[in-house]
């Protein structure tokens, strides 16, 4: 079975980190990985990718053609049109057996999951390939502290889960730059439900409606368990593992091989 890892997430999140640090471990356990930088602006990360992005277009190169006229934000939405339109470019870099396990580490403009259909685009050609995805949100752990960055990263989470139509895995990076009471903190956080963690949004007079319709979103998103949060500690091998056999789970992994291990062997019909 084909798996594919979509990384998303905002500007700075810890994506091509990720990538880098999944990337050693793949190797560690011999598994094979390929990594496609999606990124048309992007400048460094510390992993070989199989497929980079920018040796097709880049942003850059885009901005420099004097008869496209447009802005950063522009060049990279060209970019990313141009790349859904060739999708056969990456697909000629990928070995694409049966058991390819790929990690595509995504651009940070949230526009390209909430709104504009290029990705979801994207996702569909990597689906019409027999890739089973998983997107994977990274949201870095400072964030997650105040109830009401808590709403605001859980909705832009789910935003790009209804668009994308894929399963979703929501990591907390940056985990090992956290305080320890603060880690402490977060991770009593992930064993409670979102109804109790909003109980400390501010409810002063003047912002009760507003505590009300934070308590409401808490409460439709336990009703729905459809935004639930992992903590990666990049330093914590522990961690990246119980964060891949996650993965792993919800993006059927090995599901087929353990299937054909099951099937029974020819059986003798005059066997009891
Ligand atoms: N200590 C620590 N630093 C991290 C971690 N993840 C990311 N960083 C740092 O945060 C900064 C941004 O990380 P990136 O991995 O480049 O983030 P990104 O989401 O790929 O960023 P864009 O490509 O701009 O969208 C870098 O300086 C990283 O070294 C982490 O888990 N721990």
């Amino acid at each position: 079975m084909k798996c594919l890892q979509l990384i998303i997430g905002p500007a700075g999140s810890g994506k091509s980190t990720y990538c880098s640090v999944m990337f050693d471990h793949f190797q560690s356990l011999h598994r094979p990985l390929e990594i496609v930088n999606l990124d048309p602006a992007a400048e460094t990360f510390n992993y070989t990718p199989s497929v980079d992005i920018r040796d097709l277009i880049s942003v850059d190169d885009v901005l420099e053609d004097e008869d496209i006229i447009m802005g950063p934000n522009g060049g990279l939405v060209f970019c990313m049109e141009y790349i859904s339109k060739n999708m056969e470019w990456i697909h000629d870099q990928l070995t694409d057996g049966d058991d390819a396990y790929v990690m595509v580490d995504c651009p940070g403009q949230i526009e390209l999951y909430s709104h504009l259909p290029i990705m979801k685009e994207i996702v569909t050609t990597f689906k019409s390939w027999d890739y089973n995805v998983c997107t994977l949100f990274m949201i870095d752990a400072h964030f997650v502290l105040e109830p009401e960055k808590l709403i605001a990263g859980a909705l832009t989470a789910l935003s790009s889960m209804i668009s994308l139509e894929t399963s979703a895995v929501n990591v907390l990076t940056k985990m090992d730059q956290l305080p320890r009471e603060s880690k402490k903190e977060v991770e009593d956080m992930l064993e409670s439900d979102c109804s109790q963690l909003v109980n400390g949004v501010n409810d002063e007079p003047w912002n009760e409606r507003h505590a009300a319709l934070s308590r409401a979103i808490a409460s439709v998103l336990d009703d729905y368990s459809m935004f639930k949060m992992v903590a990666l500690d990049n330093t914590d091998e522990e961690s990246i593992e119980d964060l891949l056999l996650m993965i792993d789970t919800t993006i059927q992994y090995g599901e087929d091989a353990e299937v054909h291990d099951r099937i029974p062997k020819e059986v003798d019909p005059n066997e009891e």
